[in-house]
């Protein structure tokens, strides 16, 4: 091990939020990809099927001189939800009014904001699953029919005032799609799925965002890099930038293949993107329970974390990568597990996924 912590750095980080691989940002974190954001379309790197398609939608839109059709957008954190939003109103050279499912406590918050939109102006709902039931109805009816129903008084002699809207467009964004009402989500004309990037997709966004910090990145580092971000342009930019601070504190400034490979040896990410928690929990699977199947409760405990935080924060990254797998009678090891661990399973294996 190196001297450590000599900058003073805290590298005992607590699993959840804070995780250097975690898909999620902090306010702080949102502050440094401000910078990082593509402006247009043709800076947005990779989704080359949504990309294309809405490139359709906003041309044909600007061709006719109307708003386009209201726009959803899902898919997981971290892939470019709020970056396309942004990129929609500055491609129709429209203002952006942002929202969320949260911030909205009261159908009146709701018909406050649409009834100050101005014509074309872009409506952006974030996490827009977090709707409440009132609000939502309200927005149906904003969306369809470009109007709003705004109560007056109270009680009994509270009455509803009809009250019409200019033209503009909603552009939604949900990591849950499949929570969103039926009735809402028919009312986008436009859905746009965002799928996790490869690793030639996640190159490219670092050597964008390398340019923009004013750092050269060796293509055999950005590959580096690339292949530990978890398919997530929100992680290749953060694991960029910890790579630029050990080049400037302990490298010769350089971004580089050893660079890269030590600052994320210090902060723990694999070479397929696993951190502590995810090898603790595989390596408990296969040391500890033979490989499994164990329940997700024991194993938890096991590596002294809450069985949410180990089936929010390390499984799905771990199914995904298929070194995890979820059966009726536990958590189970795949054969890549052992193989990612460099360790040999006690027995053969391949039965138990056949159940
Ligand atoms: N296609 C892309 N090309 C270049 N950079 C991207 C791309 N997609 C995302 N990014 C970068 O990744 C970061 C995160 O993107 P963004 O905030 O749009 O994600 P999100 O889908 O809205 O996430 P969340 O669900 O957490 O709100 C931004 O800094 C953005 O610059
Ligand atoms: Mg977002």
């Amino acid at each position: 091990m190196d001297g450590g912590a000599a900058d003073g750095t805290d590298f005992s980080a607590e699993f959840a939020s804070e995780r250097i691989v975690a898909a999620g940002a902090d306010e702080l974190e949102r502050a440094a990809e401000a910078a990082l954001r593509p402006r247009r379309l043709d800076e947005f790197v990779g989704q080359s099927v949504v990309r294309d398609q809405l490139s359709l939608v906003l041309q044909a839109a600007l061709a006719r001189g109307n708003a386009p059709e209201h726009v959803l957008l899902s898919g997981p954190p971290g892939l470019g939800k709020t970056t396309l939003a942004m990129i929609i109103a500055s491609e129709l050279g429209a203002s952006l009014r942002v929202t969320s499912g949260p911030a909205i406590q009261h159908a009146g918050d709701l018909a406050a904001v649409l009834s100050s939109l101005e014509e074309g102006e872009v409506l952006f709902i974030d996490e827009i699953h977090r709707l409440a039931r009132p609000a939502e109805e309200l927005l149906y009816m904003a969306m369809e029919d470009f109007r709003v129903d705004v109560v007056v008084g109270k009680g009994a002699g509270a009455s509803a005032i009809p009250l019409s809207l200019p033209p503009f467009t909603a552009v939604g964004a949900t990591t849950r799609a499949g929570l969103l009402p039926a009735p809402l989500r028919d009312r986008f004309g436009f859905t746009g799925h965002l799928d996790f990037y490869s690793a030639d997709e996640l190159e490219r966004v670092l050597v964008r965002s390398a340019g923009l910090l004013g750092v050269v990145l060796d293509p055999d580092a950005a590959s580096e890099i690339a292949g530990r971000s978890r398919g997530t342009p929100r992680i290749a930019n953060r694991l960029l930038r910890r790579v630029r601070d050990w080049a400037q504190v302990r490298g010769d400034g350089g971004l580089d293949l050893r660079a890269a490979r030590a600052a994320l040896e210090v902060y723990e990410v694999d070479p397929i993107g696993l951190d502590r928690l995810d090898r603790a929990v595989l390596t408990a699977l296969c040391t500890r329970f033979a490989g499994g199947p164990v329940g997700l409760a024991t194993l938890a405990v096991t590596v002294g974390e809450e069985s949410e935080t180990v089936e929010t924060v390390a499984e799905p990254y771990l199914v995904r990568e298929g070194l995890l797998g979820r059966t009726p009678r536990g958590r189970v090891a795949t054969p890549a597990a052992w193989a990612h661990l460099g360790l040999t399973p006690p027995r053969a294996e391949g039965t138990l996924f056949d159940g």
